[in-house]
Formats: structure tokens, sequence, C-alpha cells
């Protein structure tokens, strides 16, 4: 599937758009609402001055600072894009210079702690509408960053009750334009959904490299030594950020352990089933859920490149 963005816009979605915390994900949103010209004027704002320079020399935003306050005064978009534990510390500072009608969202990989964070700094007027584009890669900083990243990817919404129709709808236009597809859930069900599908594969994957690397001591060296395609792939996943990766699973503690309790009940049945012989168990168990990893495939969910990890050419 060609990784096209559409054509540059007429005219902007919104006026004056600021992104906080130019990373990975800032970064590419960055990039595309650039290329798509989707912001009148794009304000990157980040706490690191290194950050902010590197967002200078790449000239991926208009304007680039490290002062929030300043940064978000006039927009009419604010996205967080930080860890998902900096996001009340963010709102706090940035709450008294939101002006009325502004649009707060954010990027978080979990929904219900960014809400309670956030919604108490923000003032009258200003609306929340959370996001979630389920789509990045293990790189992160500025210059991982690239404008096809939510190409064909999963944008979840999870406006609070009583959020303001037009501003979610507002939203879903700015992630449809940046190629994603839009799904609106609560931010429970979300924590849920994610707790399965990305949090606890990533804690399974820094955990079972930590493991082969303690077992390195007992073989002298050999396991990570010949570790092959299947160990490789399995732990991409384990080079992401150790903050990003803290926040998030101490912000959906309660989800990642209903979900890791899960595991353990399947994974001690799986024992069992190799430990009394019973092949016909572990058969039908992988014959199922090879089943549906292939649908999972052929429903276009895999990028045509395994390892989105590199860069596009023309991000
Ligand atoms: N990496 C992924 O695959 C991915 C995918 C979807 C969503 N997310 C979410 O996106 C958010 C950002 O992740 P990322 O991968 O872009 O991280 P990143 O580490 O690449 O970038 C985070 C940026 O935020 C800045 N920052 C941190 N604290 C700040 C603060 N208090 N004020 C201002 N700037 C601050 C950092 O300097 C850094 O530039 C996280 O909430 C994460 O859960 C990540
Ligand atoms: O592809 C990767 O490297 C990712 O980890 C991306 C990934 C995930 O699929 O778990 C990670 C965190 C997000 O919130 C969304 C997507």
């Amino acid at each position: 599937m060609p990784e096209r963005l559409g054509p540059p816009r007429d005219t902007p979605l919104f006026g004056r758009v600021a992104l906080v915390g130019l990373g990975l994900i800032g970064s590419s949103i960055a990039r595309a609402t650039q290329r798509l010209k989707l912001a009148g004027t794009l304000v990157a704002i980040d706490n690191s001055e290194a950050v902010v320079a590197r967002v200078r020399d790449l000239g991926i935003a208009d304007e680039a600072t490290t002062d929030v306050a300043a940064g978000v005064k006039d927009a009419d978009l604010v996205i967080l894009c930080v860890p998902v534990g900096a996001c009340g510390a963010v709102a706090e500072a940035m709450g008294p210079s939101l002006k009325p009608g502004c649009i707060v969202s954010d990027v978080g990989s979990v929904k219900t702690s960014v809400i309670n964070q956030v919604q108490p700094h923000l003032p009258a007027g200003v609306h929340l509408v959370p996001a979630h584009p389920v789509a990045g890669t293990e790189h992160s900083g500025p210059d991982a960053g690239f404008a096809t990243l939510f190409f064909n990817r999963w944008c979840i919404l999870t406006p609070p009750e009583g959020a303001d129709e037009a501003a979610v709808a507002r939203v879903n236009a700015f992630w449809q334009t940046l190629g994603s597809k839009v799904e609106v859930m609560t931010a429970q069900h979300h924590d849920l959904v994610l707790a399965i599908t990305s949090h606890v594969p990533h804690l399974i994957a820094y955990n079972i490299v930590g493991t082969a690397a303690d077992l390195e001591t007992v073989t002298q060296g050999e396991v990570i030594k010949f570790s092959a395609g299947g160990f490789r792939d399995f732990t991409r996943i384990a080079a992401s950020d150790p903050t990003m990766w803290r926040d998030i699973f101490l912000h959906n503690k309660e989800a990642v352990l209903e979900m890791l309790g899960r595991l353990n009940e399947d994974i001690a049945l799986l024992a069992r089933a190799i430990r009394w012989g019973e092949g016909d168990k572990l058969f039908d168990l992988f014959t199922r859920t090879r089943a549906i990893r292939r649908g999972i495939i052929s429903e276009g969910q895999e990028t045509a490149e395994p390892d989105f990890g590199r860069r596009r050419e023309g991000q």
C-alpha cells in the first residue's frame, strides 16, 4: 500500500497549532502538519533546549520554544506529545494561557489518567478531546519522526462525557487528514484494550531480554549471541523509551495487572499441557492463534515494511 499523504490543504484546519513534546510522535505530527498545511502557524514546545534547537535545525515548525505558557498563547489546538506522567504538570503550566475555544488534545498511550491529570487545569471554555494514534516505533526524539507514521493506522479518540461535539469533530478531521482511521470509545475501554494489544507485549519483551541477558552469565554469553530472527522480531519493542513505558505502566496499572493475570492463567494451562504431553491442546491453540495473526496481516494492519522504524524517503 503506497503510504502517500493527501495534497496540501488550501485553507488550514486550525489557525495556530501548538505541539508540546517534539519527539517521535510530536515531530511526526509536525512534519505531516507542515506538509498538509493543516496549521496557519505551527509552534513547537519542548522542555529540552537541545530538542528545541534540533527542531529549528530541522525546520519542522514555524516557532520553537521551551516556554509552554508563551507557546500555547492564542493557540486554537494544543496537542500534548509528552510522556503520560508529564501531562498534568504541562496542563498546569499552560492552563492560564489558553484562550476560550481552544481545543486541548494529546497522543498518550493511556487515556483515563491523562484526562484526570489535564481536565482540572483547563479553564472554562477550553475543550478537551483526548486522542491516541496507535502508531509508533521503538525510536525516540525529533529525528525519529516521519510524516507518514499515522497513515492507515488507527487513532482512538476518548472524549469525556459531555465533550463539545464540534471540537471532537475537528480533532477527528485532523487525524483523518493525517491519514488515520478514527475510532471513538471510552477512556476506560481504551485502557483495557491497549493493555493487552500494546502494554503487556512491551512488558514481556523487556522482561525476556532481561531473562536472556541474565542467562548469558550462565551460558558464557551464548544466549544473545545465538538469538535469531524470532527473538529479534519479538523483542524489537524492548528498545523503546524507558521513561515513556515507565509512565504507561504506572498510569494504566489496573488494566495492565488485569491482563497480566489473565495471561498468567493461560500460560499456566500451557505449561500443564507441555508437562502432561497434551500435544493436541498445543496444536489446536497454535492453529487458532496463527489464523488470528494471519488475519491481522490480511486486514492490512501490517505496514508493507515490517520494520517501519526506518525513515521513509520523502518524509
Ligand atoms: N513511541 C510510540 O510508539 C508512541 C505511539 C503512540 C503514542 N505514544 C505516546 O506519545 C507520547 C510521546 O511519546 P514519544 O514516543 O513521542 O516520546 P519521545 O521520548 O520521542 O518524545 C517526548 C518529548 O517530550 C519532551 N518532554 C518530556 N517531558 C516534557 C515536559 N514536561 N514539557 C515539555 N516537553 C517534555 C521530551 O523532551 C521529548 O522531546 C507519549 O505519551 C506516548 O505514550 C508513543
Ligand atoms: O511499533 C512500535 O514500536 C510500538 O510500540 C507502537 C505502539 C504499539 O504498537 O504498542 C506503542 C505504543 C503506542 O501507544 C502505540 C503503538
